[in-house]
Order: C-alpha cells, then structure tokens, then sequence
C-alpha cells in the first residue's frame, strides 16, 4: 500500500473489512448516547431520495424509537428540501415511505435560492455561475435545517462519508455543514452493505449517486462531475493497489480538500504546512 494511502485510511477511520450488523448497532448507538449526552431534543436530516440520507435517515428513526422506547423523549424532523420540483421526487418518497420518520416537513428551496442569484447579479454586476447557485443550493438546505433545529433545540445530522470526505466532495458549510455525523469512515459501497442489511429498497440502494446541484445538468453523477469512480475511491480507502494515476488524483484531491475537513484555519494550526 502507498504510504499516503495509509495516513488517509487512518485520518478518516476507514475498516478494510465491516460487518454490517455491528455497524448498524454501533452508528445507532452513537447516536442515542451523543444525544443524550448533548441534552438536545432530537435530529433533523434532509432526506434526497439518495444513498446516503436513506441510511442516515433509517440510523436516526431507529435511534429516536429506542429512545422513546426507554423513556427518554427525543424527535426526529425529516426534511424534504427540493429546488422546486425535483426530477427524482418519487425516490425521495420511496425512501420516506421506508424510513418511516417521526415527523416530515417539507421546505421548498427554490424562491430563497433564486432571490439570492439575483441579488448576487444586481449587486456584483456579474450572473452566479451554474456552479456558484449550486453551491448556495447547499447552502441553503444548511440554513434550513439550522432554522429547524434551533427552533427545536435539535441537531443537524450530516450525511458525510468517507468515499466523499476523502476528495472533499461537499460543499463546504453546506452539506458538510452539520452537527453529528453517523457514517463517517464507510466507504460508498460498506454504506449500500448497511442499506441492503436493513433491506432497503432496491431504487435508493442501487441508485446513482447524485448531488443534483446544477440547473443545466440535473442529476449529473458524482462520477461525472468528479472525474473519478466509487470503485476505485472505496478499493483505495479499503487499502487495496489500484491504477497509481488513480491513487494520485485522489491523494491531490485530498490535499487540495483539506481545509474542508478542519475548522477554519488560524495561526495556531500546523496541518497546512
Ligand atoms: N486552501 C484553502 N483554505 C481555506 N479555505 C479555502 C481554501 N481553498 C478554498 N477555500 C474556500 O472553500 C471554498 C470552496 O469550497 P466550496 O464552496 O465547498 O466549493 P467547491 O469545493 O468548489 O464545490 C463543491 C463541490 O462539492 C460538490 N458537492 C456539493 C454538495 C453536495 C455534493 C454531493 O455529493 O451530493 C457534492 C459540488 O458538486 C462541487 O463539485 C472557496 O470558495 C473558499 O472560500
Ligand atoms: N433535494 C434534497 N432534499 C433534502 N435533502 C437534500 C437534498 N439534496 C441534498 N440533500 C441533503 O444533502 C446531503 C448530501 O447530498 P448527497 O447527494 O451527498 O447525499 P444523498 O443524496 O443522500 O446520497 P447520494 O450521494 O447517493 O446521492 C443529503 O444526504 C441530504 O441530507
Ligand atoms: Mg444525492
């Protein structure tokens, strides 16, 4: 194994090999035992009708129904979080109809969104790019869930994971913008293990990770946009040899990212040097 390859399976808590029900049983746990400890009400989560708010998703219902099952009172808000009408909504109703949450609320991104990419033209004289509006799209779904959560004194639960945090494939204080995260250190496909373990349907689990950001290319995949495969992202963060080109973007991409994985950066931290 490449010696670079070895420090970041360690830096983003990556297990080779998983068993599925342990893991389910640990994540539920941790859970169960940050909130209890925070002294929080309870999660709010945005659920897309993707991989990885479905598993997020069912950990959080599981979690709150032990809690209430022992005594303990605690909520559990799923937020759909659409840009208008989404192109994949019967998804996302598939995986609210599976996760079951305790309570749904529904936020429409579109009009916040779009007021914003105005302003930003009339005040900068320049249009925001594509790019840039999706970027505030995430953004966004982060002020949303925030505007929940300190209403109800809940935390906001990130869907971030290891096959994303490894290329820093989130947008920075918006999907990435969280306060609890259940899956870190799985790789894309130990995170469909955990679907498939708690029999999820086959439409979220086999899906086409998406992050769905761009007006013009709606549901452009992650593969796409990043120019690089979940296969070789997870068999390099499971500590196998692949292509070495690979490895490298995806060591570049690492370093590059950095910052998104650390709070913002003063002059008493070294890890930048
Ligand atoms: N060296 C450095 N030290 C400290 N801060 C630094 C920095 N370099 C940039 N920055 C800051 O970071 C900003 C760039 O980061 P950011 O705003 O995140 O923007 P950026 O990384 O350019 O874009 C976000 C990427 O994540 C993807 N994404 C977003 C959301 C969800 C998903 C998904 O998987 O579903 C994927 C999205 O498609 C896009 O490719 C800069 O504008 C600057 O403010
Ligand atoms: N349309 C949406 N409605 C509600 N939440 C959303 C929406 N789009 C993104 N999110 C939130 O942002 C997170 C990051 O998106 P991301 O695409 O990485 O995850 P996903 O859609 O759950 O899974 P996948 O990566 O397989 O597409 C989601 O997990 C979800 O919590
Ligand atoms: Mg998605």
């Amino acid at each position: 194994m490449r010696d670079v390859q070895a420090r970041i399976i360690e830096e983003l808590n990556v297990s080779p090999v998983i068993d599925p029900a342990e893991q389910v049983r640990a994540r539920i746990d941790f859970l169960k035992a940050y909130l209890r400890t925070s002294g929080a009400a309870g999660f709010v989560l945005g659920i897309s009708g993707g991989q990885d708010s479905t598993l997020a998703g069912m950990l959080c219902r599981k979690a709150v129904e032990e809690l209430v099952e022992e005594g303990d009172p605690a909520r559990f808000i799923a937020v759909r979080l659409p840009y208008g009408v989404q192109r994949d909504e019967a998804d996302a109703q598939v995986a609210l109809a599976y996760i079951r949450p305790q309570e749904t609320v529904v936020f429409n991104i579109k009009e916040s969104v779009d007021e914003l990419a105005e302003e930003y033209g009339e005040g900068v004289g320049t249009a925001l790019s594509d790019f840039g509006k999706g970027n505030v799209k995430a953004r966004m779904r982060m002020i949303a869930q925030y505007a929940i959560a300190g209403e109800g004194r809940l935390l906001v639960v990130g869907t971030d994971h290891a096959a994303e945090a490894v290329t820093g494939f989130f947008t920075k204080y918006g999907d990435g913008g969280a306060d609890i995260l259940p899956l870190t250190g799985l790789t894309k496909r130990q995170g469909r293990a955990l679907l498939e373990f708690l029999e999820a349907p086959e439409d979220i689990h086999l899906k086409v990770p998406t992050a769905d950001l761009l007006d013009h290319d709606p549901g452009q995949s992650d593969e796409a946009n990043l120019g690089l495969k979940y296969h070789d992202i997870d068999a390099f963060l499971e500590g196998h040899d692949i292509d070495p080109e690979i490895a490298e973007r995806i060591e570049q991409r690492f370093l590059q990212t950095r910052h998104k994985r650390a709070v913002p950066v003063s002059m008493f931290d070294d890890w930048w040097i």
